[in-house]
C-alpha cells in the first residue's frame, strides 16, 4: 500500500513538472509491495475484508486497482483473475453485499459463532466459494503446467526464440516512472541458481534425449507457444508426482503401438467414455480445540467402460486435482491389466493426517463422505485405501454412507474384516508386489533370496512388501520413510524394525542398522529398489545414480517420464505399477465380490487367487512386449489400453 503514498505524493507535485515523483531505489521497493498487494488480492477473503471495510468506496483505490492492472499481462500467472473482476462495479457490490457475508451450517456448534477468527473462513457464499476454489485450482493446474514445462522432456525452441532483450530480466519501473503512467512490466523474481542450467529453467540442453520423433513431443509441442514467452524460474524441483500430462506421455505410445483405430484411439486417449466430472467438494470441520477449519477433497472418476470405477482415497498434503486425476487414470489401465472387471476413479483429501487427532479425521472423513455419497456406489464407484487411509478410514466411509443408502459394506474396500473386510487385503499390494517381483526375476534365473533390497516407504504396501521379502530370504540392506533412513549390508530383521517402528515412532537410532540419510536410499547399493511411498521420486535429478537392476513400481507413478528413459538407457529393468502394485485392487475385486456374496474366502484362497492373477497379468504383459518388442512399461500400458478400447468400442458411444 505504500504506492497509495506515492500516488499521494505524485498527485501533490504533479503542477510542477520539476517535482515528478521519484521512486527512490528505481522503483523496487514498490514492486515487491504491489506483488505483495496482488497476490493478497487472489484470496477472496482478504476480498472481503477490503468489502467490509467499504475500501470499494474510495475512489482512489479503484484507481489503484486500475494501476495495477499492468500485472494482468499474458505472461503472468492466472493468479489475477480476481483483479480482473475486482474491475467490474457489480462484483465489488456483490463481495460488500450483507448477504453474502455469513453461511454457516446447523451442524456448526452456536459457540463458535462467537470465535470471530474463525467465521473469516465463512465469508463467502456457496457460489463464492465455489468461484475462489476455481481459481484455486487454476492457479494449482497453472502452477504446475509452468512446473512440467520445465521438467517434461521438449523439443529445443524454435530458432526464432526470443530476441536477447526480452529473454533477459524484464526490468522494474524506471527512476522516472510515476503513478499516473503505469510502469509498463515488473521485475522478475531473481533466479536462485547460478550459471549451471536449473531444472526448472525451461530452455534445455542441446542434445536432449527426446528425439524428434519420439511420439511424446506432440503432447509438449502444444505448449511451446507459451513457453517461449514466459520467463521465470520456479525456486526447486520437488519431484512430485506429474499430471495428466505426464500419464499421457505414457499412454500414447502404446495407443501407436498396437495400431488401435483412429476412432478407438481418440476415444481412450480423450477419455470420450469419462463418466463424471471432476469433482472436487469442500470440507469443513470443528478441530478439537473448536476452531473451524477447511479442506478440500477429491473424487475423480475416469473410465467405466469395463465396470464400476475403482480407487482408492489418499490424504497427504500434496493431494490436487492433477494429481488425482492422473492417479485416477492410472487406475483404468491398472484395473484393465489386472483384468478385473473394474474401470479406474480415485479420490483424496489435501491434508495432513499426521497432524489431526483420530477424531477429526473422524469427522473430516465423516463429511467428505456426506459430499460424495451420491457420487460412490457399489456398482457404480468404489473406494478403497491409499497413502494416509487405511481400515479405519474405510470403515467411517461406510458408516456415514449406510446412512443415506442403507447397510452396504461393497460400497468401500479394504475395509476392517469384522465390518465385511477381507481377510488378506491389508498385505494385498505388499504380497502382490512380492509375487510380481517374483515374476521378474524368475525371467532372468533369479531368486528373492539372491538379491539384495533397497525399499522407500514403510506404511502399508513397504512394511508388508519388506517383511514378505525378510521371510522369503531376501537381503532387505535399506528402509526409509518420512522418520529417516536405516541400513545393514548383511540385511535388516523386518520384524525387529518394525517393533521398534512401533515403540518410538521412528526409523532412527534403530540397533539393527546405521542411520542414512534418506535421500541416498534411491541410489544405494542394491539389486532390486521398490519406491513405495510417493510419485514422482525418480526424476533426472537421481535417475543417473540408481545402482539398482531391477525397480518394482510399488507406489504410483514414482518414475517420471524424464527417468524412465534415463534408466532405461542404463539397462535397468523397470516393473511398472500399473501391474506391480495390482495386488491391492485385485483383492480389493476379490473382497467386493465376497460383500455381494454375502460369503467370505479364507485367507489361503485369497492369497492362492491374488498369485494366479499377478502371474497371469505378468505373462500377458510378457506377451505383449514380445508382439510389439517394447519394455515392461509398453506392454503393460499396450494391454491396459487395449482392454478398455475393446470394451469401449464393444459398448459404443453413439446413440
Ligand atoms: N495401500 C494400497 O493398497 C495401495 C497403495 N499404493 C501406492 O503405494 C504407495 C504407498 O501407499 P501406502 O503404503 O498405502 O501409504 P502409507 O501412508 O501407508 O505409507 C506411506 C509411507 O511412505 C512414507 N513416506 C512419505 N513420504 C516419504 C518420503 N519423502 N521419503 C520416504 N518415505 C516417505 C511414509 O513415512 C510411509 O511410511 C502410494 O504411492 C500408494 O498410492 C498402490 C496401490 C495400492
Ligand atoms: O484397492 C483399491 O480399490 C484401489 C487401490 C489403489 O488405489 C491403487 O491401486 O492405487
Amino acid at each position: 500500500m505504500a504506492s497509495n503514498q506515492g500516488t499521494d505524493e505524485s498527485d501533490n507535485t504533479s503542477s510542477s513538472p520539476k517535482n515528478v515523483y521519484k521512486d527512490p531505489d528505481d522503483g523496487r521497493q514498490r514492486f515487491l509491495l504491489e506483488l505483495e498487494f496482488v497476490q493478497c488480492l487472489a484470496n477472496p477473503t482478504y476480498i472481503h475484508y477490503l468489502a467490509q471495510n467499504r475500501y470499494f468506496e474510495d475512489e482512489a483505490f479503484i484507481g489503484y486497482l486500475k494501476y495495477l492492472q499492468y500485472w494482468q499481462r499474458p505472461e503472468f500467472p492466472h493468479c489475477l483473475y480476481f483483479l480482473e473482476l475486482l474491475q467490474n462495479a457489480n462484483f465489488r457490490n456483490a463481495m460488500a453485499h450483507p448477504a453474502n457475508k455469513v453461511m454457516i451450517s446447523k451442524r456448526f456448534p452456536a459457540k463458535l459463532f462467537d470465535q470471530q477468527y474463525n467465521l473469516v473462513t465463512l465469508l463467502t457464499t456457496a457460489k463464492e466459494m465455489e468461484l475462489a476454489h476455481r481459481q484455486q485450482f487454476y492457479l494449482w493446474k497453472n502452477y504446475r503446467n509452468n512446473r512440467l514445462k520445465h521438467i517434461l522432456p521438449r523439443p529445443l525452441p524454435e530458432p526464432s526464440a526470443l530476441p536477447p532483450s526480452s529473454t533477459t530480466a524484464l526490468l522494474p519501473p524506471g527512476p522516472s516512472s510515476t503513478m499516473t503512467a503505469p510502469s509498463p512490466v515488473p521485475a522478475p523474481v531473481p533466479s536462485p541458481g547460478g550459471s549451471a542450467l536449473s531444472p526448472m529453467q525451461y530452455a534445455i540442453p542441446s542434445g536432449s534425449a527426446v528425439s524428434k520423433n519420439d511420439p511424446r513431443t506432440g503432447v509438449v509441442d502444444r505448449r511451446k507457444r507459451k513457453e517461449t514467452s514466459i520467463n521465470f524460474s520456479l525456486p526447486c524441483y520437488t519431484g512430485k508426482m506429474g499430471d495428466l500430462n505426464s500419464d499421457q506421455l505414457f499412454i500414447l505410445e502404446p495407443g501407436l503401438l498396437c495400431k488401435l483405430s483412429w476412432r478407438c484411439h481418440q476415444v481412450v486417449i480423450r477419455n470420450v467414455r469419462v463418466v463424471s466430472l471432476n469433482s472436487f467438494v469442500e470440507c469443513t470441520i470443528p478441530k478439537d480445540d473448536g476452531t473451524l477449519v477447511s479442506y478440500v477433497g477429491f473424487r475423480v472418476q475416469h473410465d467405466n467402460a469395463r465396470g464400476p470405477m475403482k480407487g482408492g482415497i489418499r490424504y497427504h498434503p500434496e493431494v490436487d486435482l492433477d494429481e488425482v486425476n492422473a492417479l485416477a487414470q492410472l487406475m483404468t489401465w491398472k484395473t484393465a491389466v489386472a483384468d478385473i472387471p473394474y474401470g479406474g476413479a480415485k479420490g483424496g483429501i489435501g491434508c495432513k493426517p499426521k497432524d489431526l487427532s483420530v477424531s477429526e479425521l473422524e469427522r473430516l472423513t465423516r463429511v467428505f463422505t456426506q459430499k460424495i455419497h451420491d457420487l460412490i456406489g457399489v456398482n457404480t464407484d468404489v473406494p478403497a485405501p491409499d497413502m494416509g487411509t487405511n481400515a479405519q478410514t474405510m470403515a467411517w466411509i461406510l458408516d456415514e454412507y449406510s446412512k443415506f443408502h442403507g447397510y452396504s459394506p461393497a460400497i468401500v474396500t479394504g475395509k476392517p474384516v469384522d465390518l465385511g473386510g477381507s481377510l488378506g487385503r491389508e498385505a494385498a499390494t505388499g504380497r502382490g508386489v512380492v509375487f510380481a517381483t517374483e515374476a521378474l526375476l524368475s525371467e532372468y534365473g533369479k531368486s528373492i533370496k539372491d538379491m539384495k533390497f533397497a525399499i522407500q516407504g514403510f506404511g502399508n504396501v513397504g512394511y508388508w512388501a519388506s517383511k514378505l521379502i525378510h521371510e522369503r530370504g531376501g537381503k532387505v540392506v535399506a528402509v526409509s520413510d518420512i522418520t529417516g533412513a536405516v541400513k545393514n549390508p548383511n540385511g535388516i530383521d523386518i520384524n525387529a524394525l518394525f517393533d521398534h517402528k512401533q515403540k518410538t515412532g521412528s526409523l532412527g537410532n534403530f540397533s539393527g542398522g546405521d542411520s542414512m540419510d534418506p535421500n541416498e536410499l534411491l541410489v544405494h547399493e542394491c539389486d532390486v529398489l521398490i519406491p513405495c511411498a510417493l510419485g514422482g521420486v525418480l526424476n533426472r535429478e537421481n535417475a543417473d545414480h540408481v545402482r539398482a537392476k531391477f525397480i518394482i513400481e510399488a507406489a504410483n507413478h514414482p518414475v517420471d517420464p524424464e527417468a524412465d528413459e534415463i534408466l532405461s538407457k542404463k539397462g535397468i529393468i523397470i516393473l511398472p505399477d500399473i501391474y506391480a502394485n495390482a495386488g491391492g485392487v485385485t483383492v480389493s475385486y476379490f473382497e467386493w465380490v465376497q460383500n455381494i456374496q454375502g460369503f467370505m474366502w479364507d485367507e489361503d484362497k485369497v492369497n492362492n487367487e491374488l498369485m494366479r492373477y499377478m502371474t497371469k497379468s505378468f505373462h500377458n504383459i510378457k506377451d505383449m512386449c514380445g508382439t510389439h518388442n517394447c519394455n515392461l512399461r509398453m506392454g503393460a500400458f499396450t494391454l491396459g489400453v487395449n482392454r478398455v478400447a475393446r470394451a469401449t468400442l464393444l459398448r459404443g458411444w453413439e446413440a
